[in-house]
Protein backbone atom coordinates (compact mmCIF):
# COMPACT_ATOMS: atom_id res chain seq x y z
CA UNK A 1 0.00 0.00 0.00
CA UNK A 2 1.78 2.93 1.02
CA UNK A 3 4.40 1.23 2.34
CA UNK A 4 6.67 3.21 0.70
CA UNK A 5 6.10 6.47 1.22
CA UNK A 6 4.90 6.16 4.48
CA UNK A 7 7.45 4.95 6.86
CA UNK A 8 9.59 8.12 5.01
CA UNK A 9 7.25 10.41 6.08
CA UNK A 10 7.54 9.09 9.52
CA UNK A 11 10.87 9.72 9.28
CA UNK A 12 10.73 12.92 8.32
CA UNK A 13 8.41 14.06 11.32
CA UNK A 14 10.35 12.79 14.22
CA UNK A 15 12.24 15.65 14.72
CA UNK A 16 11.26 17.86 17.28
CA UNK A 17 8.15 15.31 18.79
CA UNK A 18 8.64 15.82 22.31
CA UNK A 19 6.47 18.69 23.71
CA UNK A 20 8.51 20.51 25.31
CA UNK A 21 5.75 21.34 28.30
CA UNK A 22 5.33 17.80 28.73
CA UNK A 23 7.26 15.50 30.81
CA UNK A 24 8.83 12.03 29.89
CA UNK A 25 6.24 9.39 30.02
CA UNK A 26 7.67 7.20 32.62
CA UNK A 27 6.31 10.26 34.37
CA UNK A 28 3.70 10.57 32.87
CA UNK A 29 1.73 7.50 33.50
CA UNK A 30 2.29 7.66 37.30
CA UNK A 31 -1.19 6.74 36.56
CA UNK A 32 -0.91 6.68 33.01
CA UNK A 33 -0.45 4.28 29.76
CA UNK A 34 -1.78 1.80 28.84
CA UNK A 35 -1.13 0.47 32.32
CA UNK A 36 -0.45 3.92 32.66
CA UNK A 37 -2.76 5.10 30.71
CA UNK A 38 -5.89 3.57 33.26
CA UNK A 39 -3.78 5.75 35.92
CA UNK A 40 -3.40 8.83 34.02
CA UNK A 41 -6.93 8.48 32.88
CA UNK A 42 -8.45 8.20 36.21
CA UNK A 43 -6.56 10.54 37.60
CA UNK A 44 -6.73 12.85 34.90
CA UNK A 45 -10.45 12.41 34.63
CA UNK A 46 -10.28 13.66 38.28
CA UNK A 47 -7.79 16.11 37.74
CA UNK A 48 -9.30 17.51 34.68
CA UNK A 49 -12.27 18.90 36.41
CA UNK A 50 -10.27 20.45 38.62
CA UNK A 51 -8.20 21.71 35.77
CA UNK A 52 -11.05 23.01 33.70
CA UNK A 53 -12.36 24.54 36.90
CA UNK A 54 -9.67 26.53 37.44
CA UNK A 55 -8.86 27.30 33.79
CA UNK A 56 -12.50 28.94 33.45
CA UNK A 57 -11.53 30.46 37.17
CA UNK A 58 -7.93 31.74 35.85
CA UNK A 59 -9.30 34.52 34.16
CA UNK A 60 -10.67 35.85 36.58
CA UNK A 61 -8.11 35.15 39.49
CA UNK A 62 -5.88 36.88 37.38
CA UNK A 63 -7.66 39.76 38.04
CA UNK A 64 -6.96 39.93 41.69
CA UNK A 65 -3.38 39.85 42.21
CA UNK A 66 -2.85 37.78 44.49
CA UNK A 67 0.64 36.63 46.37
CA UNK A 68 3.35 36.06 44.05
CA UNK A 69 4.18 32.31 44.85
CA UNK A 70 5.33 31.42 41.29
CA UNK A 71 8.06 32.57 39.76
CA UNK A 72 7.50 35.02 36.55
CA UNK A 73 9.17 32.15 34.39
CA UNK A 74 6.31 29.52 35.76
CA UNK A 75 3.78 31.88 35.20
CA UNK A 76 4.71 33.31 31.97
CA UNK A 77 5.00 29.34 30.54
CA UNK A 78 1.17 28.33 31.72
CA UNK A 79 -0.86 31.36 29.72
CA UNK A 80 0.35 30.06 26.89
CA UNK A 81 -0.70 26.49 27.18
CA UNK A 82 -4.34 27.43 27.55
CA UNK A 83 -4.48 28.61 24.09
CA UNK A 84 -2.80 25.52 22.44
CA UNK A 85 -4.98 23.44 24.51
CA UNK A 86 -7.69 24.95 23.03
CA UNK A 87 -7.15 24.05 19.46
CA UNK A 88 -5.18 20.35 20.48
CA UNK A 89 -6.51 17.43 19.04
CA UNK A 90 -8.50 18.00 16.24
CA UNK A 91 -6.63 17.00 13.28
CA UNK A 92 -8.42 15.19 10.19
CA UNK A 93 -11.02 16.93 11.66
CA UNK A 94 -12.18 14.76 13.91
CA UNK A 95 -11.63 16.32 17.66
CA UNK A 96 -11.77 13.33 20.12
CA UNK A 97 -14.81 12.95 21.92
CA UNK A 98 -15.31 13.26 25.48
CA UNK A 99 -12.62 10.65 27.41
CA UNK A 100 -15.05 8.56 29.21
CA UNK A 101 -12.70 6.55 28.17
CA UNK A 102 -9.92 7.32 30.58
CA UNK A 103 -11.95 6.37 33.17
CA UNK A 104 -13.05 2.97 31.41
CA UNK A 105 -9.19 3.01 30.33
CA UNK A 106 -8.05 3.60 33.93
CA UNK A 107 -10.18 0.41 35.24
CA UNK A 108 -9.21 -1.84 32.92
CA UNK A 109 -5.66 -0.94 32.35
CA UNK A 110 -4.61 -0.50 36.46
CA UNK A 111 -5.87 -4.23 36.83
CA UNK A 112 -2.71 -4.68 34.69
CA UNK A 113 0.68 -4.44 36.38
CA UNK A 114 -0.24 -7.26 38.32
CA UNK A 115 3.22 -9.29 38.45
CA UNK A 116 1.99 -12.90 39.51
CA UNK A 117 -1.24 -11.99 39.51
CA UNK A 118 -3.33 -14.61 37.57
CA UNK A 119 -3.73 -14.89 34.01
CA UNK A 120 -6.32 -12.66 33.51
CA UNK A 121 -4.73 -9.83 35.31
CA UNK A 122 -1.32 -10.56 33.55
CA UNK A 123 -3.02 -10.07 30.36
CA UNK A 124 -4.69 -6.87 31.20
CA UNK A 125 -1.45 -6.05 32.45
CA UNK A 126 0.42 -7.89 29.71
CA UNK A 127 1.80 -6.67 27.29
CA UNK A 128 -0.60 -3.43 26.57
CA UNK A 129 1.69 -1.15 25.93
CA UNK A 130 -0.40 1.46 27.70
CA UNK A 131 -0.01 -0.93 30.92
CA UNK A 132 3.63 -0.30 30.63
CA UNK A 133 3.37 3.70 30.50
CA UNK A 134 1.29 2.51 33.86
CA UNK A 135 3.78 1.08 35.18
CA UNK A 136 5.93 4.02 34.48
CA UNK A 137 3.78 6.18 36.06
CA UNK A 138 3.68 4.53 38.86
CA UNK A 139 7.82 4.61 39.18
CA UNK A 140 7.85 7.97 38.16
CA UNK A 141 7.84 11.44 39.42
CA UNK A 142 4.43 13.25 40.02
CA UNK A 143 5.44 16.37 38.64
CA UNK A 144 6.59 15.66 34.98
CA UNK A 145 2.94 13.39 34.86
CA UNK A 146 0.99 15.83 35.81
CA UNK A 147 2.04 17.76 33.18
CA UNK A 148 1.98 15.00 30.56
CA UNK A 149 -1.67 14.41 31.62
CA UNK A 150 -2.88 18.11 31.34
CA UNK A 151 -1.50 17.95 27.35
CA UNK A 152 -3.26 14.79 27.01
CA UNK A 153 -6.31 16.45 28.13
CA UNK A 154 -5.80 18.98 25.74
CA UNK A 155 -6.99 16.92 23.05
CA UNK A 156 -10.29 18.64 23.50
CA UNK A 157 -11.65 16.13 25.24
CA UNK A 158 -13.23 17.67 28.13
CA UNK A 159 -13.06 14.28 30.67
CA UNK A 160 -9.79 12.86 30.62
CA UNK A 161 -7.87 15.97 31.21
CA UNK A 162 -5.64 18.17 32.68
CA UNK A 163 -3.87 17.16 35.89
CA UNK A 164 -2.97 20.77 37.44
CA UNK A 165 -1.09 19.90 40.03
CA UNK A 166 -1.31 23.19 41.84
CA UNK A 167 -4.09 24.95 41.03
CA UNK A 168 -2.95 27.85 43.10
CA UNK A 169 0.30 28.58 41.63
CA UNK A 170 -1.71 31.54 39.49
CA UNK A 171 0.16 33.60 37.23
CA UNK A 172 0.27 37.14 38.50
CA UNK A 173 0.50 39.85 36.30
CA UNK A 174 1.54 42.34 38.55
CA UNK A 175 4.03 40.47 41.03
CA UNK A 176 5.67 38.49 38.18
CA UNK A 177 7.16 41.51 37.15
CA UNK A 178 8.56 42.85 39.65
CA UNK A 179 10.23 39.06 40.78
CA UNK A 180 12.07 39.03 37.83
CA UNK A 181 13.80 42.35 37.00
CA UNK A 182 15.59 41.93 40.40
CA UNK A 183 14.99 40.40 43.77
CA UNK A 184 15.04 44.10 45.75
CA UNK A 185 13.20 42.92 48.24
CA UNK A 186 11.88 45.72 50.27
CA UNK A 187 12.48 49.30 48.66
CA UNK A 188 10.25 48.94 45.43
CA UNK A 189 8.47 45.62 45.68
CA UNK A 190 6.46 45.58 48.59
CA UNK A 191 4.47 48.91 48.09
CA UNK A 192 2.99 47.86 44.37
CA UNK A 193 1.81 44.64 44.92
CA UNK A 194 1.27 43.58 48.13
CA UNK A 195 -1.49 45.80 50.23
CA UNK A 196 -4.55 43.77 48.47
CA UNK A 197 -2.89 40.36 48.23
CA UNK A 198 -1.21 39.36 51.28
CA UNK A 199 -4.52 39.70 53.11
CA UNK A 200 -5.65 36.91 50.53
CA UNK A 201 -2.93 34.74 50.58
CA UNK A 202 -1.38 32.71 52.74
CA UNK A 203 2.66 32.98 53.24
CA UNK A 204 4.14 33.94 56.54
CA UNK A 205 6.62 36.61 56.26
CA UNK A 206 4.98 40.13 55.24
CA UNK A 207 7.94 42.14 54.14
CA UNK A 208 10.19 39.40 52.12
CA UNK A 209 7.61 37.16 50.55
CA UNK A 210 8.80 37.47 47.47
CA UNK A 211 12.89 36.52 47.42
CA UNK A 212 11.72 33.27 48.63
CA UNK A 213 9.46 32.28 45.34
CA UNK A 214 12.72 31.34 43.87
CA UNK A 215 12.56 32.46 40.04
CA UNK A 216 14.78 29.69 38.81
CA UNK A 217 13.68 26.07 40.21
CA UNK A 218 11.45 25.75 37.24
CA UNK A 219 13.55 25.38 34.72
CA UNK A 220 15.08 22.60 35.80
CA UNK A 221 11.82 20.61 34.12
CA UNK A 222 12.39 21.15 31.14
CA UNK A 223 15.37 19.70 30.95
CA UNK A 224 14.03 16.25 32.00
CA UNK A 225 11.75 16.75 29.42
CA UNK A 226 13.93 16.67 26.44
CA UNK A 227 15.21 13.47 27.22
CA UNK A 228 12.40 12.14 27.61
CA UNK A 229 10.94 10.81 23.84
CA UNK A 230 14.18 11.41 22.31
CA UNK A 231 12.74 9.01 19.31
CA UNK A 232 13.70 12.07 16.59
CA UNK A 233 15.21 11.01 13.63
CA UNK A 234 16.47 7.86 13.15
CA UNK A 235 19.49 9.00 12.26
CA UNK A 236 19.67 10.09 15.50
CA UNK A 237 18.70 6.63 16.59
CA UNK A 238 21.17 4.89 14.82
CA UNK A 239 24.11 7.33 16.03
CA UNK A 240 24.00 6.29 19.36
CA UNK A 241 23.01 3.01 19.11
CA UNK A 242 26.01 2.35 16.80
CA UNK A 243 29.20 2.47 18.75
CA UNK A 244 28.36 2.23 22.42
CA UNK A 245 27.85 0.08 24.30
CA UNK A 246 25.28 -1.98 25.79
CA UNK A 247 22.87 -3.99 23.70
CA UNK A 248 19.43 -3.41 22.57
CA UNK A 249 18.02 -6.29 25.06
CA UNK A 250 20.10 -8.85 27.51
CA UNK A 251 17.85 -11.22 29.58
CA UNK A 252 20.04 -12.97 32.81
CA UNK A 253 18.76 -15.71 34.13
CA UNK A 254 14.96 -14.46 33.80
CA UNK A 255 12.59 -17.40 35.51
CA UNK A 256 9.27 -16.90 35.60
CA UNK A 257 7.07 -19.44 37.58
CA UNK A 258 3.32 -19.72 38.25
CA UNK A 259 2.42 -21.82 41.17
CA UNK A 260 4.87 -25.17 40.95
CA UNK A 261 4.89 -24.36 36.68
CA UNK A 262 8.02 -22.52 35.76
CA UNK A 263 6.93 -20.83 32.52
CA UNK A 264 10.17 -19.26 31.35
CA UNK A 265 13.32 -21.16 32.78
CA UNK A 266 16.63 -19.06 33.20
CA UNK A 267 16.40 -17.37 30.18
CA UNK A 268 19.95 -15.79 29.00
CA UNK A 269 19.36 -13.63 25.64
CA UNK A 270 21.54 -10.48 24.60
CA UNK A 271 20.11 -8.87 21.13
CA UNK A 272 22.17 -5.96 19.57
CA UNK A 273 20.25 -2.51 18.42
CA UNK A 274 19.64 -2.64 15.17
CA UNK A 275 18.21 -6.21 15.02
CA UNK A 276 15.45 -7.58 13.75
CA UNK A 277 14.58 -10.66 16.65
CA UNK A 278 12.00 -13.44 16.52
CA UNK A 279 10.95 -15.39 19.24
CA UNK A 280 9.40 -18.71 18.33
CA UNK A 281 8.30 -21.14 20.32
CA UNK A 282 4.80 -23.98 20.64
CA UNK A 283 2.01 -22.62 22.53
CA UNK A 284 2.72 -22.30 26.17
CA UNK A 285 6.35 -22.27 25.50
CA UNK A 286 6.56 -18.73 27.65
CA UNK A 287 6.82 -16.70 24.90
CA UNK A 288 4.09 -13.94 26.31
CA UNK A 289 5.51 -14.29 29.68
CA UNK A 290 9.10 -13.22 28.22
CA UNK A 291 7.78 -10.66 26.52
CA UNK A 292 5.77 -8.99 29.25
CA UNK A 293 8.63 -9.29 31.77
CA UNK A 294 10.82 -7.30 29.06
CA UNK A 295 8.35 -4.61 28.76
CA UNK A 296 7.81 -4.71 32.45
CA UNK A 297 4.63 -5.80 32.99
CA UNK A 298 5.29 -9.06 34.70
CA UNK A 299 8.54 -8.95 37.39
CA UNK A 300 11.04 -11.76 36.94
CA UNK A 301 10.94 -14.53 39.90
CA UNK A 302 14.64 -14.51 39.11
CA UNK A 303 17.21 -12.53 37.17
CA UNK A 304 17.44 -9.38 34.90
CA UNK A 305 16.44 -7.83 32.34
CA UNK A 306 18.01 -4.47 30.81
CA UNK A 307 17.40 -2.41 27.57
CA UNK A 308 19.57 -0.15 26.25
CA UNK A 309 21.85 -0.94 29.14
CA UNK A 310 19.15 0.29 31.45
CA UNK A 311 17.84 -2.54 34.23
CA UNK A 312 14.35 -2.15 34.19
CA UNK A 313 13.77 -3.46 37.94
CA UNK A 314 16.22 -0.86 38.70
CA UNK A 315 14.87 2.34 36.08
CA UNK A 316 11.28 1.15 35.21
CA UNK A 317 10.40 4.26 33.88
CA UNK A 318 13.79 5.65 32.14
CA UNK A 319 13.56 1.72 31.06
CA UNK A 320 10.13 1.91 29.50
CA UNK A 321 10.70 5.29 27.70
CA UNK A 322 12.98 3.19 25.02
CA UNK A 323 9.90 0.69 24.14
CA UNK A 324 7.04 0.67 22.27
CA UNK A 325 4.72 -2.41 23.43
CA UNK A 326 2.37 -4.18 21.46
CA UNK A 327 0.23 -7.12 24.16
CA UNK A 328 -0.85 -10.27 22.82
CA UNK A 329 -4.64 -9.71 23.81
CA UNK A 330 -6.00 -7.29 22.51
CA UNK A 331 -7.56 -5.27 25.37
CA UNK A 332 -6.97 -1.65 25.04
CA UNK A 333 -9.37 1.89 25.57
CA UNK A 334 -11.92 0.39 22.40
CA UNK A 335 -13.93 2.95 23.25
CA UNK A 336 -12.22 5.87 21.71
CA UNK A 337 -12.07 6.18 18.40
CA UNK A 338 -9.23 5.39 16.61
CA UNK A 339 -7.90 8.43 16.17
CA UNK A 340 -8.59 9.49 19.78
CA UNK A 341 -6.35 6.23 21.05
CA UNK A 342 -3.43 7.10 18.58
CA UNK A 343 -3.78 10.51 20.27
CA UNK A 344 -3.81 9.26 23.30
CA UNK A 345 -1.19 6.82 22.89
CA UNK A 346 1.42 10.15 21.40
CA UNK A 347 0.61 12.99 23.96
CA UNK A 348 0.89 10.28 27.20
CA UNK A 349 4.51 9.55 25.64
CA UNK A 350 5.03 13.28 25.86
CA UNK A 351 4.74 14.19 21.96
CA UNK A 352 3.13 17.70 21.24
CA UNK A 353 -0.20 17.74 19.79
CA UNK A 354 0.59 18.44 16.87
CA UNK A 355 3.55 16.37 16.25
CA UNK A 356 0.96 13.11 17.23
CA UNK A 357 -1.37 14.47 14.31
CA UNK A 358 0.76 14.57 11.78
CA UNK A 359 2.01 10.73 13.22
CA UNK A 360 -1.55 9.64 13.35
CA UNK A 361 -2.06 10.11 9.87
CA UNK A 362 1.25 9.13 9.03
CA UNK A 363 0.35 5.69 10.76
CA UNK A 364 -2.88 5.58 9.52
CA UNK A 365 -2.05 5.88 6.12
CA UNK A 366 0.72 3.47 6.27
CA UNK A 367 -1.22 0.88 8.10
CA UNK A 368 -4.46 1.55 5.79
CA UNK A 369 -6.53 2.92 9.04
CA UNK A 370 -7.41 6.04 7.51
CA UNK A 371 -11.00 5.51 7.03
CA UNK A 372 -10.93 4.11 10.11
CA UNK A 373 -9.77 6.58 12.31
CA UNK A 374 -13.25 7.69 12.93
CA UNK A 375 -14.44 4.82 14.52
CA UNK A 376 -14.93 3.16 17.57
CA UNK A 377 -11.81 0.81 18.09
CA UNK A 378 -14.50 -1.72 19.91
CA UNK A 379 -15.88 -1.95 16.03
CA UNK A 380 -12.39 -3.10 14.31
CA UNK A 381 -11.75 -6.52 13.50
CA UNK A 382 -8.69 -8.12 15.13
CA UNK A 383 -6.59 -7.39 12.44
CA UNK A 384 -7.78 -3.35 12.73
CA UNK A 385 -7.05 -3.43 16.30
CA UNK A 386 -3.92 -5.05 16.06
CA UNK A 387 -3.00 -2.44 13.33
CA UNK A 388 -3.75 0.65 15.71
CA UNK A 389 -2.02 -1.00 18.99
CA UNK A 390 0.99 -1.34 16.74
CA UNK A 391 0.59 1.75 15.80
CA UNK A 392 0.01 3.07 18.68
CA UNK A 393 3.44 1.47 19.96
CA UNK A 394 5.18 3.03 17.22
CA UNK A 395 4.19 6.34 17.92
CA UNK A 396 6.81 7.69 20.23
CA UNK A 397 9.25 6.32 17.75
CA UNK A 398 11.27 3.92 20.33
CA UNK A 399 14.14 2.55 20.27
CA UNK A 400 13.07 -0.85 21.08
CA UNK A 401 9.50 -2.91 19.57
CA UNK A 402 8.27 -5.53 21.84
CA UNK A 403 5.66 -7.05 19.62
CA UNK A 404 3.61 -9.95 20.61
CA UNK A 405 2.76 -11.94 17.39
CA UNK A 406 2.11 -8.62 15.41
CA UNK A 407 0.95 -10.43 12.65
CA UNK A 408 -1.81 -12.68 13.82
CA UNK A 409 -4.89 -11.61 12.25
CA UNK A 410 -3.74 -9.18 9.68
CA UNK A 411 -4.33 -9.62 6.02
CA UNK A 412 -1.73 -10.29 4.14
CA UNK A 413 -1.23 -6.56 2.19
CA UNK A 414 -1.28 -5.53 6.00
CA UNK A 415 1.11 -7.64 6.72
CA UNK A 416 3.18 -6.60 3.97
CA UNK A 417 3.02 -3.05 4.74
CA UNK A 418 4.05 -3.71 8.57
CA UNK A 419 6.97 -5.85 7.52
CA UNK A 420 8.19 -2.86 5.11
CA UNK A 421 7.77 -0.54 8.22
CA UNK A 422 9.44 -2.60 10.30
CA UNK A 423 12.66 -3.54 8.16
CA UNK A 424 13.12 0.36 7.37
CA UNK A 425 12.64 1.15 11.16
CA UNK A 426 15.56 -1.83 11.82
CA UNK A 427 17.77 -0.67 9.48
CA UNK A 428 17.62 3.05 10.92
CA UNK A 429 19.12 1.48 14.04
CA UNK A 430 15.49 0.62 15.66
CA UNK A 431 15.04 -2.78 17.19
CA UNK A 432 12.58 -5.25 16.93
CA UNK A 433 11.97 -8.58 19.41
CA UNK A 434 8.81 -10.23 17.98
CA UNK A 435 7.10 -13.55 18.56
CA UNK A 436 5.67 -15.20 15.67
CA UNK A 437 4.20 -18.87 14.85
CA UNK A 438 4.87 -17.92 11.51
CA UNK A 439 8.25 -19.88 10.44
CA UNK A 440 8.42 -18.59 6.80
CA UNK A 441 7.78 -15.20 7.65
CA UNK A 442 10.68 -15.74 11.00
CA UNK A 443 12.90 -17.01 8.42
CA UNK A 444 12.60 -14.19 5.24
CA UNK A 445 12.28 -11.32 8.16
CA UNK A 446 14.32 -12.10 10.93
CA UNK A 447 18.14 -11.87 11.54
CA UNK A 448 17.61 -13.27 14.68
CA UNK A 449 15.93 -15.99 16.33
CA UNK A 450 15.26 -17.90 19.27
CA UNK A 451 13.72 -21.00 19.86
CA UNK A 452 11.78 -21.12 23.07
CA UNK A 453 10.36 -24.71 24.17
CA UNK A 454 8.98 -25.20 27.58
CA UNK A 455 10.25 -22.12 28.95
CA UNK A 456 14.28 -22.61 28.21
CA UNK A 457 15.65 -21.39 25.02
CA UNK A 458 17.00 -24.61 23.11
CA UNK A 459 18.20 -22.64 20.28
CA UNK A 460 19.07 -18.82 19.50
CA UNK A 461 21.40 -16.53 17.29
CA UNK A 462 21.33 -15.83 13.49
CA UNK A 463 18.41 -17.73 11.44
CA UNK A 464 20.95 -19.51 9.78
CA UNK A 465 23.14 -20.38 12.61
CA UNK A 466 19.84 -21.97 14.05
CA UNK A 467 18.44 -23.52 10.93
CA UNK A 468 21.46 -25.08 10.69
CA UNK A 469 20.93 -25.91 7.05
CA UNK A 470 17.26 -26.82 6.65
CA UNK A 471 14.03 -24.44 6.92
CA UNK A 472 13.27 -22.70 10.16
CA UNK A 473 10.20 -25.09 10.42
CA UNK A 474 12.09 -27.51 10.42
CA UNK A 475 14.57 -26.95 12.60
CA UNK A 476 11.64 -25.86 15.02
CA UNK A 477 10.00 -29.19 14.76
CA UNK A 478 13.12 -31.16 15.39
CA UNK A 479 13.41 -28.64 18.71
CA UNK A 480 9.68 -28.67 19.62
CA UNK A 481 9.26 -32.16 19.55
CA UNK A 482 8.09 -33.16 16.15
CA UNK A 483 4.98 -34.15 14.62
CA UNK A 484 3.28 -36.46 17.32
CA UNK A 485 1.27 -39.34 15.77
CA UNK A 486 -2.41 -38.81 16.23
CA UNK A 487 -3.99 -41.57 17.39
CA UNK A 488 -7.35 -41.90 19.66
CA UNK A 489 -9.53 -40.13 17.31
CA UNK A 490 -11.17 -42.87 14.88
CA UNK A 491 -14.01 -41.65 16.36
CA UNK A 492 -13.97 -38.92 14.28
CA UNK A 493 -13.56 -40.96 11.01
CA UNK A 494 -17.13 -42.10 11.68
CA UNK A 495 -19.65 -39.21 11.59
CA UNK A 496 -22.27 -39.37 14.12
CA UNK A 497 -25.39 -38.69 11.73
N1 LIG B 1 -0.99 -15.57 34.70
C1 LIG B 1 -0.72 -16.85 34.60
N2 LIG B 1 -1.07 -17.70 35.56
C2 LIG B 1 -0.77 -19.02 35.48
N3 LIG B 1 -0.13 -19.57 34.45
C3 LIG B 1 0.25 -18.75 33.45
C4 LIG B 1 -0.02 -17.37 33.47
N4 LIG B 1 0.48 -16.83 32.35
C5 LIG B 1 1.02 -17.81 31.67
N5 LIG B 1 0.89 -18.98 32.32
C6 LIG B 1 1.39 -20.27 31.89
O1 LIG B 1 2.73 -20.08 31.51
C7 LIG B 1 3.03 -20.87 30.38
C8 LIG B 1 3.56 -19.97 29.28
O2 LIG B 1 2.50 -19.15 28.82
P1 LIG B 1 2.74 -18.08 27.69
O3 LIG B 1 1.47 -17.33 27.51
O4 LIG B 1 3.93 -17.31 28.03
O5 LIG B 1 3.03 -18.98 26.44
P2 LIG B 1 3.19 -18.59 24.91
O6 LIG B 1 4.46 -19.17 24.44
O7 LIG B 1 3.00 -17.14 24.74
O8 LIG B 1 1.97 -19.37 24.28
P3 LIG B 1 1.13 -19.04 22.94
O9 LIG B 1 1.98 -19.34 21.78
O10 LIG B 1 -0.02 -20.00 23.03
O11 LIG B 1 0.69 -17.62 23.02
C9 LIG B 1 1.77 -21.61 30.00
O12 LIG B 1 1.80 -22.89 30.57
C10 LIG B 1 0.68 -20.81 30.66
O13 LIG B 1 -0.41 -21.60 31.00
Amino acid sequence: MTDDTSAPQIEKRVESPVDASVPPLPDIPAEVAAAGLAVTATSAAASSAEASTDRKKSPAKTAKPRKPRASGASAAKKSPRKPRSASAPTAAGTTPPKPEIPAAVAAAAFVAPAEDAPRENAESDGMASSDAILDDAASAPAEPRDEAATDAAEPGSGPATEPEPEPEPEPEPEPLPEPEPEPEPEPEPEPEPEPLPEPLSEPQPEPEPEPEPVPEPEPEPEPELEPVVTAPAADAVADVETEAAPPALRLSGVTKAYGEARAVDRIDLEIPAGSFYGLVGPNGAGKTTTLSMIAGLLRPDEGAVEVAGIDIRRDPARAKRQMGVLPDRLRTFDRLSGRQLLYYYGVLRGLKPAVVENRIDDLAAAFDLTDALGRSVSDYSAGMTKKVMLAGAMIHAPRLLVLDEPFESVDPVSSAAILDILQKYVAHGGTVILSSHGMELVQRACSGVAVLVGGRILAAGTVDEVRDGRTLEQRFLELAGGTSAVEGLEWLHTFSD
